[in-house]
């Protein structure tokens, strides 16, 4: 039996602790982020001192006043990690002359620095504020050159205030550097007058942290910058949670509780008389509804939902000329030819699929969405249309193309993302070229990306959605696929049959049992690991952890696998003993472990290896990597700081200031894992996630497997996920515009 790994013992209280110096080099700084790498000299220490930091300009030569901690790097030894720093003037001939000549001020270099320094000794920098014109003193410096000194002192003053102004306002280097940028000088006057603005304003900075800083600044907690925002971000809360918008009374009671503070609680009626006064200024849209008498959205959700409804409504209003007996006789000679058959249902959406504008194809795992989607991609290039074929990921969209055997695109990629505008290049005025387009995995389409799929789509293209809907709704807020559905107005085949190849499959057979609330068939690992779909009834989240482990380590590769490459673990949440956060540092262990030969660098509380699995956490436009992309560790330059990521078509490098962008992925979400497929699927299951197991979650995890999915967990936990029916239950009113504006059609 292999032994548990300890449980982390408990943080002590950081030892903050000062330190002064000059900055003698900087070894990296990244202008975007502030983040800094720096060598100190200090009275105290014969040798530099590394400190890292976030800092909004900092030059070799500065004196800086430094609070932070020590901390111990595995490659470079000890380091200062600065939390708080202000710049002090430099106090010794050779600090004034090195400060001065740094590049800090434009127009003084090296030379000058010696010369203006040579003339005004330990007095300079007073000179330099307070009597700037007795420059002309020193040779060599003209008065044009006096002035481009003066104003580039100027503007060093107001970072320095305003840095100093921040901080000692609670607001850390890393905000104050991204405050101070985005800014300039206006931000100690933002700040002091909403710092609610920063939530809108500044990526990093929610309502949390611009309540905490408001509050540190005297804010009054009744004040209407502070509700404002508090209504703003719970409704920002809601579309985490899928929603696109709020009925009143939800609001009103959210944003209370998120407001109350000890000795403030909102009023409701204050707070429902705000949302009107926001509801006139068009900061929200206030909707009458049957049920909840108003419901209140954030403007881009109101109008992306009407304006999704108005363009299916548009492209439906086409309808497709079409020669139908030519097309029947067209799949009689290619089923012939291919020597197959196709279902009554899947003769149904082929045929559809030919005379309809947009058609909806869903149906479980084996019931030959993808034979069909191959048979009517087939038509339509026999009917010599144009054909673009998309996915929601990467990951899925490389599987499109290979089943389809034709180049798929991610959605983003097929619109043409620009990441300097952050927009799409096709849209309404610049449609996607093509008179055909199928999307796959339709379920993970959010309001948003449908929205700006629909807009890009030819009015003369025909569309075809695949997907299935009992698989976890979108990420993002809406449940576009299952309104669409369910607004009766869009053409649908639901393949329900499961093919005989695909029912000798555990995996698919148990997928559709779950879906009809039936416990899954499962064979235990000890007694017949030959099944496809294996249970391992550890009780206790410990013994799963232990039992994990063998598994990756006994049991699947004597049957036949690799661990390091076919296997993924699917949790249902990140925390807790069988989270993904606990197991990824057991699997890390097990599947890479640290070696001489293997860099390794501590981001955060992980290490991350050379030889690791990762996954790419945001969407990063510039280095075209995206959320859920997986990829493995090639590199880690220990010199450069850097750390490079391989990921299915592309090589990624990221600073150390941009690690937080990823992180380990032997054990991902299942909520992450959408879109994906894996050979082996590893599914923790415990009571400990009892608010997360449904039997969509469940269902998903389960169909992430090709070959083999193993469960793990008490039979309770398993049961209950199979009963647990969530229905989405997301607040969305696509269903309901689609028949208004479809039932005036005619
Ligand atoms: N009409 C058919 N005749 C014979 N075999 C079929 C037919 N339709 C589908 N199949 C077979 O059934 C199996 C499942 O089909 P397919 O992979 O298309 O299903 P799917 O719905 O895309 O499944 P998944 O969601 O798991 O990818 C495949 O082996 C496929 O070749």
């Amino acid at each position: 039996m292999s032994t548990l790994p300890q449980t982390p013992q408990a943080q002590a209280t950081p030892q903050y602790e000062y330190l002064t110096g000059v900055v003698e080099r900087l070894t990296f700084h990244s202008e975007e982020s502030g983040y800094t790498v720096a060598r100190l000299k200090t009275s105290q220490s014969r040798d530099l001192i590394t400190i890292v930091g976030s800092f909004a300009n900092i030059q070799a030569g500065q004196t800086l006043q430094l609070t932070g901690l020590w901390r111990e790097h595995p490659q470079y030894g000890a380091q200062f990690q600065v939390t708080h720093y202000r710049e002090t003037k430099p106090a010794t001939i050779t600090g004034i002359e090195k400060y001065l000549g740094s590049g800090l001020i434009k127009g003084v270099g090296p030379v000058t620095a010696r010369r203006i320094v040579a003339h005004f000794g330990l007095q300079t920098l007073d000179i330099i504020e307070t009597q700037i014109e007795r420059l002309v003193e020193v040779p060599g410096i003209a008065k044009k050159r006096i002035k481009m000194i003066q104003t580039a002192w100027e503007t060093q003053k107001a970072i320095k205030e305003v840095m100093l102004f921040l901080q000692s306002h609670g607001v850390s280097t890393t905000f104050a550097v991204k405050i101070y940028k985005q800014y300039n000088d206006a931000a100690i006057a933002t700040v002091t007058n909403n710092p609610y603005q920063l939530a809108t304003d500044i990526y990093g900075i929610g309502f949390i942290t611009a309540d905490a800083i408001a509050r540190n600044l005297g804010i009054a907690p009744d004040s209407e910058y502070r509700y404002r925002a508090g209504i703003v971000h719970v409704l920002g809360e809601a579309a985490e949670d899928g929603h696109c918008f709020l009925p009143q009374a939800e609001l009103v009671e959210q944003v209370v509780k998120r407001l109350s503070i000890k000795d403030h609680q909102p009023n409701s009626r204050a707070i429902a008389q705000l949302l009107v006064q926001m509801g006139m200024e068009e900061q929200l849209i206030m909707q009458g509804h049957r049920e909840h008498e108003f419901i209140y959205y954030q403007p881009s959700f109101y109008y992306s939902e009407q304006n999704l409804a108005s363009q299916l409504h548009h492209l439906l209003a086409r309808p497709v000329a079409v020669d139908l007996p030519r097309v029947l006789n067209w799949i009689e000679r290619f089923t012939q030819a291919k020597g197959i058959e196709l279902s009554a249902q899947q003769q149904q959406a082929v045929e559809m699929a030919a005379s309809q504008r947009v058609t909806i194809l869903t149906g479980g795992p084996g019931t030959g969405k993808t034979f069909c989607t191959r048979t009517i991609v087939a038509l339509w290039k026999a009917m010599g249309k144009s054909i673009v074929l998309a996915s929601p990921t990467g990951r899925a969209a490389q599987r499109l193309s290979e089943v389809a055997l034709m180049e798929a695109k991610t959605i983003h990629r097929l619109l043409e993302f620009d990441p300097k505008t952050m927009k799409f290049k096709r849209d309404a005025d610049n449609h996607i070229e093509a008179r055909a387009i199928v999307v796959d995995e339709a379920s993970m389409l959010d309001l948003f990306l449908a929205h700006s799929l629909l807009k890009a789509i030819p009015p003369d293209a025909q569309l075809l959605l695949v997907g299935d809907i009992d698989q976890l709704p979108s990420v993002g807020p809406g449940n576009v696929l299952r309104d669409l559905i369910a607004s009766e107005q869009i053409p649908v085949v639901r393949l329900t049959q499961v093919f005989r190849q695909a029912a000798q499959s555990y995996i698919v057979s148990n997928a559709h049992r779950i879906n009809s609330g039936q416990y899954p068939l499962l064979e235990s690992v000890s007694l017949n690991p030959n099944s496809d779909c294996l249970w391992l009834g550890a009780p206790e989240p410990q013994y799963g952890v232990q039992g994990i482990q063998e598994l990756v380590t006994d049991v699947i590769p004597q049957l036949g696998f690799d661990p390091a490459r076919d296997v993924q673990v699917l949790c249902p949440m990140t925390r807790g003993e069988v989270g993904t956060r606990h197991l990824n540092g057991v699997l890390q262990g097990l599947i890479n472990p640290p070696s001489a030969s293997k860099a390794e660098i501590k981001s955060g509380s992980i290490v991350l290896r050379v030889g690791d699995r990762v996954i790419q956490q945001v969407n990063d436009y510039d280095r075209e990597v995206f959320n859920g992309d997986l990829g493995t560790i090639t590199a880690i330059d220990l010199e450069e700081q850097e750390v490079t990521v391989q990921y299915q078509e592309r090589r990624v490098t990221y600073d150390y200031a941009d690690l937080n962008e990823i992180t380990l992925a032997f054990a991902t979400t299942i909520h992450k894992s959408q879109g994906s497929e894996y050979r082996v699927v590893i599914l923790p299951l415990y009571m400990q996630h009892y608010m997360m197991l449904s039997r969509n979650l469940l269902y998903t995890g389960l169909t992430r497997a090709k070959q083999l999915a193993i469960l793990v967990g008490p039979s309770k936990a398993i049961g209950l996920a199979v009963r647990q029916v969530k229905d989405a239950g997301r607040y969305t009113l696509l269903a309901q515009r689609l028949i208004t504006q479809l039932a005036t059609r005619f």
